[in-house]
């Protein structure tokens, strides 16, 4: 009976192989058909050598560089990439003539790529980062009227200004010694400020012990879906977590459990906003959820269907805004701790924006127009970005077949990736030093900040679909840098990033390209004479100089006297 069985399985085994080596290589000899008669530039990988290079650099956890591994050898800045069987293209490009085919002028056809909708749809829903075509443009539309208002940019400059006195650092203050990981004070920190913008209540994650709070259940479940959806990303067969999904089984019985615990603290948020709202027309709250509260009555939804938009338009802010900059800032913070001469730069650039404002009292609280005559500190975040942007790849599903600027051929149901990691660190695009970190590459002559085409810097994407927060993004960015660089003297623990560092960085596999292990830092207080420094060289040169030009005019007239001693 036994061997019956057995031989039965075996007949089914090699017959499911025949099938596998069937299918391959018939998908295979059609991927060459089509790179061989419609596709000039890209070469097609294989499906072993895809596979085999995502796991390999998978193993060694370098996703990241393997697109500008292989994109930097190949010819073009375009490679074709055939998936699991054939089944799925892929084109992976770092060109920015072919970003700004495919981000604007043909951007029609290219949508939100189905995997990522799919692999967010439970955390996101229908919001505008997981939105395709009318549904898009209508959150788009409501979304840059939101931001963009004055008195929205003045509201998240307030709170980012008072959570860095009240929270961000004391708490860094009360570390004294000991080492912190910043990363993840980062992380706390603009999470506090993302809930603050767009509910209106600060969490106070950073500076509480809120352990067991619904808070802290929120921000873990919260991080745990988005870390579970990362996996579903990296998986190399999409079919296995749709499968443990089906079977609510493993990560997918925790995503879910996570996806509920979320579901319920903005809905009861939604709820008890509602009830203020109720009756009070005239309230005027600045956060984002009653913005939108007032904006949606006249979208003509009601009830369950109003929170359920509410509740889409709520996560995808806090999931756009939540992480990305803690990100950047991290990457910045060793950067510049490898780099002294930059470091130097920026305090002198503070310093002298301390002198010349009111600030004295060492409580820089900067507003906007200030923040934005920082030119250096802007140009060293957008440098940093450029060699780790916290989204290292956008991606998108092409609707029809289309041609792109560098003759490459793509076919309706394909994928295109744009590589942002790959762009940031190419010769091609950016010259031989592009391995460096060089702030002075985003300045003209006058030390003014010039920003690059976002086709070649595409760290907020480009055209239609450009970040929205990215002016609210710099806003954080500099105000935490000028705060706690004015206050402390940071210390990598075991060396920043150097040169010779930046070589292998510490990258960590996921969907936003954050540091593995965190980043350990160790803060001194800085002291008054420190703070003061600059200033007191300033005046020390001035005064030196003029030292100097009396000496010389004593001098001078001296010999004058003399001559005219000897002519008489
Ligand atoms: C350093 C920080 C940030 C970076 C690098 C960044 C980068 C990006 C990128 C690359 C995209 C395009 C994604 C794609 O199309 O696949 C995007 C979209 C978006 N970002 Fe940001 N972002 C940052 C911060 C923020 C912040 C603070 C907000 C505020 C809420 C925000 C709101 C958005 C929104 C709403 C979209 C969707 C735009 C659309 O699809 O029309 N971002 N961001």
């Amino acid at each position: 009976m036994a061997g019956y069985i057995n031989s039965d399985h075996l007949r089914l085994f090699i017959l499911s192989l025949s099938i596998l080596i069937t299918l391959s290589a018939f998908f295979y000899l059609l991927g060459r058909r089509h790179s061989a008669i419609k596709t000039p530039h890209p070469p097609s990988s294989s499906l072993f050598r895809n596979l085999t290079g995502f796991l390999l650099n998978r193993l060694r956890h370098r996703c990241h560089d393997w697109p500008p591994d292989t994109l930097t050898t190949n010819p073009s800045l375009t490679l074709q990439a055939t998936g699991f069987l054939g089944f799925s293209h892929r084109i992976r490009t770092a060109d920015p003539a072919n970003l700004d085919h495919i981000l604007l002028t043909n951007f029609p056809n290219y949508i939100k790529n189905t995997c990522y909708t799919t692999a967010m749809q439970e955390l996101l829903g229908t919001g505008v980062l997981s939105s395709n075509s009318n549904l898009w443009s209508s959150h788009r539309r409501i979304a840059t009227h939101e931001l963009i208002s004055k008195s929205f940019i003045t509201f998240v400059s307030h709170t980012i200004q008072s959570q860095i006195l009240k929270s961000l650092i004391p708490h860094l203050l009360k570390a004294g010694n000991n080492a912190v990981d910043l990363h993840q004070v980062l992380k706390r920190f603009t999470f506090d400020n993302m809930c603050n913008i767009v509910f209106g209540f600060n969490p106070c994650l950073l500076t509480s012990n809120s352990v067991g709070s619904k808070y802290h259940s929120f921000v873990q479940a919260f991080d745990t879906a988005v870390e579970l959806i990362s996996n579903r990303f990296m998986s190399p067969l999409p079919v296995v977590w749709r499968l443990k999904r089906y079977f609510n089984i493993g990560n997918e019985r925790k995503f879910k459990q996570a996806i509920e615990t979320v579901n319920r603290f903005v809905m009861d948020i939604i709820e008890s906003k509602e009830l203020q709202f109720n009756g009070h027309s005239c309230i005027t709250n600045d956060d984002l959820l009653s913005r939108y509260i007032v904006s949606s009555s006249g979208l003509g939804f009601e009830g369950e269907e109003r929170r359920n938009y509410l509740r889409d338009v709520i996560i995808n802010f806090i999931f756009a805004g939540k992480d990305l900059t803690s990100t950047a800032l991290t990457w910045f913070f060793w950067i510049l701790d490898g780099h002294p001469h930059c470091k130097h730069k920026i305090r002198k650039e503070i310093a002298m924006l301390m002198n010349q404002s009111d600030h004295i009292d060492h409580q820089p609280n900067l507003t906007f127009d200030e923040l934005k005559s920082l030119h250096y500190l802007h140009a060293a975040l957008s440098e940093s970005m450029r060699l780790f942007p916290p989204i290292p790849m956008i991606s998108r599903f092409t609707l029809d077949d289309d041609m792109l600027p560098d003759g490459t051929y793509v076919e309706r149901g394909w994928f295109v990736d744009c590589s942002v990691y790959a762009m940031g660190r190419m010769k091609r695009i950016w010259g031989s030093d592009c391995d460096e970190f060089r702030p002075e590459r985003w300045l003209d002559g006058n030390g003014v900040y010039k920003s690059f085409d976002p086709f070649k810097y595409p760290v907020f994407s480009g055209g239609y679909r450009m970040c929205l927060g990215k002016e609210m993004a710099y806003l954080q960015m500099k105000s935490v840098v000028v705060a706690v660089m004015h206050r402390f003297e940071i210390e990598v623990v075991g060396g920043g990033g150097s040169p010779e560092k930046m070589v292998d960085p510490p990258v960590s596999m996921s969907t936003v390209l954050s540091m593995k292990n965190g980043l350990r830092v160790r803060l001194k207080k800085r002291q008054q004479d420190d703070i003061d420094a600059p200033r007191v060289k300033d005046k020390g040169v001035m005064i030196a100089f003029f030292g100097v030009f009396l000496v010389w005019l004593s001098f001078y007239k001296h010999k004058q006297y003399k001559l005219i001693g000897v002519t008489n």
